[in-house]
């Protein structure tokens, strides 16, 4: 996707300024001009460019930058700064609260992929506990109602439409009414499709929003439309008042950079991006690890995310007792890899490394290398396996290793050099988990700490081990061992 090619001028203009012995205003310059030209071509408003420019040259006043200062590091933290400044308008979003019933309307452009994100949305909650519903007011497109009917049915979520009534603000009504009195806490009202210059359609979102009084309203914008982004989030804010952003179809070709207008037309966060048509193509929109991404530094937060996802139930309690000790091995690496290799296709998982170490559409390549990864740890010992301690891994381990798993001692090192990232990773996660190895634990720190785990744990995880009750007695278990 364009989007990678954005990341990897971003990121070869960044490397450009490291590579020079002195960082003068030129280098400077030379460096924001290439990043510019990158968001420009990216889609990204000019307005908006210009302003970061001008802004990191504030900030960033090579004269003033006492001697010892590693400029560099100062002009990347700019850059880091303006980019999340440009995805994260700072206003607090709306946030649902569970038990009590939220009512979420969409709105977007016809084709922006509304109605599946709508599923996608309710799916998401549903999977972490919500009881969400869905309700289609989109009587303009001929089979919106079926569409909505068919995935909310394969995902088991309620929904409310009908094929008889023509007007959408009654179905509006009556289905959000429908869905407080029974108790729903996410009632998601899904409305037609329409453009910027489709004046009767606007009239009828905005009566839709009126009848249903939204807490929040999303606006749903096809990560392709580039340019005209910026006109067209602008219009929908002008008639509601949008409150979030999501961006699909991020799988696709689309240069991405019309996200950051949008962003800016509607002064509201992106809080989901779709990454597929599939129900589970979803993933929340975290700005700080997107930009960087785009910056060419490493993230892994969402690889984390994608590891709690596929472990098997039976390996949880272990799994969770393994990283609530912060001890990350070669064995438990090997285990993970043996986890995702049984997912099939891990391209979509793989992203979150970021598009420069495993591209999209090379999974078959990133599958062998962890079948390779997997051949090399074949040969290690027990007490290698055992390990966390990469010092052990010394030349002559390293010489044997490679000799025993027929592969090269480069390969060796690739593999160490991916467990030392994801320890790194691990103990970054896991900081603040406080599970004293000998002895219990107090009440209050048993609950605190089952309630950081279950953060990390994804909720289908966390459901297989009897909830947060059931997370609670493995803590107190652990503790008492
Ligand atoms: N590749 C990809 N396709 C998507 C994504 N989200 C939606 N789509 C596809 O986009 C097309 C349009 O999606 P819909 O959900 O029907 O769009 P809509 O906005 O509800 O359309 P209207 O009702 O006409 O306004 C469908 O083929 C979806 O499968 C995504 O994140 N990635």
């Amino acid at each position: 996707m364009v989007l990678a090619q954005l990341s990897r001028s971003i990121s070869r203009a960044m490397q450009q300024m490291n590579n020079t012995t002195v960082v003068d205003e030129k280098v400077l310059n030379d460096c924001l001009n290439e990043i510019s030209r990158a968001l420009l071509q990216a889609d990204v408003q000019f307005s908006m460019v210009r302003d970061m420019q001008t802004n990191i040259k504030k900030i960033v006043n090579l004269d003033d930058i006492a001697a010892g200062h590693n400029k560099r590091r100062i002009i990347q933290q700019a850059i880091f700064n303006e980019l999340c400044k440009m995805l994260d308008p700072g206003k607090p979003l709306f946030t649902p609260m569970k038990g009590k019933s939220s009512v979420i309307m969409f709105v977007g452009l016809q084709g922006s992929g509304k109605t599946t994100t709508c599923t996608k949305y309710a799916y998401y909650h549903q999977k972490k506990g919500w009881r969400p519903a869905l309700v289609c007011a989109d009587t303009f497109r001929a089979g919106a109602f079926d569409q909505l009917k068919q995935n909310a049915t394969k995902a088991k979520i309620p929904f409310y439409g009908s094929y008889m009534e023509s007007d959408p603000v009654k179905i509006a009504g009556e289905g959000v009414e429908r869905f407080k009195k029974e108790d729903y806490d996410l009632i998601i009202v899904d409305t037609s499709g329409r453009h910027k210059q489709e004046a009767a359609l606007f009239e009828e979102m905005r009566q839709v929003a009126e009848i249903t009084k939204p807490d929040l309203v999303i606006f749903v914008m096809d990560s392709s439309i580039g340019q005209a982004a910026f006109d067209q989030a602008q219009a929908f804010k002008q008639s509601v008042s949008v409150g979030a952003v999501i961006i699909t179809k991020m799988d696709g070709h689309a240069k991405g950079g019309g996200s950051l207008s949008a962003v800016a037309a509607t002064k509201s966060p992106v809080i989901f991006i779709g990454t597929g048509e599939h129900m589970d193509e979803f993933e929340v929109f975290d700005v700080e690890s997107f930009v960087r991404r785009l910056l060419g530094l490493r993230d892994w937060s969402g690889f984390m995310d994608k590891i709690h996802e596929v472990v098997p139930a039976d390996q949880q309690p272990e799994l969770v007792q393994k990283l609530s000790e912060r001890t990350f091995t070669f064995r438990l690496m090997y285990e993970l890899l043996q986890n995702l290799m049984k997912m099939g296709p891990v391209g979509q998982m793989l992203s979150a490394f970021g598009a420069e170490v495993m591209p999209k559409g090379q999974e078959k390549e990133s599958q062998a290398k962890f079948k390779r990864y997997m051949t090399i740890m074949d040969s290690m010992t027990d007490a290698e396996l055992d390990s966390t301690n990469p010092k052990l891994m010394n030349e002559s381990r390293i010489i044997r290793i490679a000799r025993g798993s027929g592969r090269t001692v480069q390969d060796v090192m690739e593999m160490i050099q991916l467990y030392k990232m994801f320890a790194k990773n691990l103990s970054k996660t896991m900081k603040g988990l406080k599970v004293p190895k000998k002895g219990g634990m107090n009440a209050r720190s048993q609950s605190m700490t089952a309630q950081h785990v279950s953060k990390a744990l994804p909720p289908q995880m966390l459901k297989q081990m009897g909830g947060m009750g059931g997370l609670q007695s493995l803590m107190k278990q652990m503790g008492s061992n």
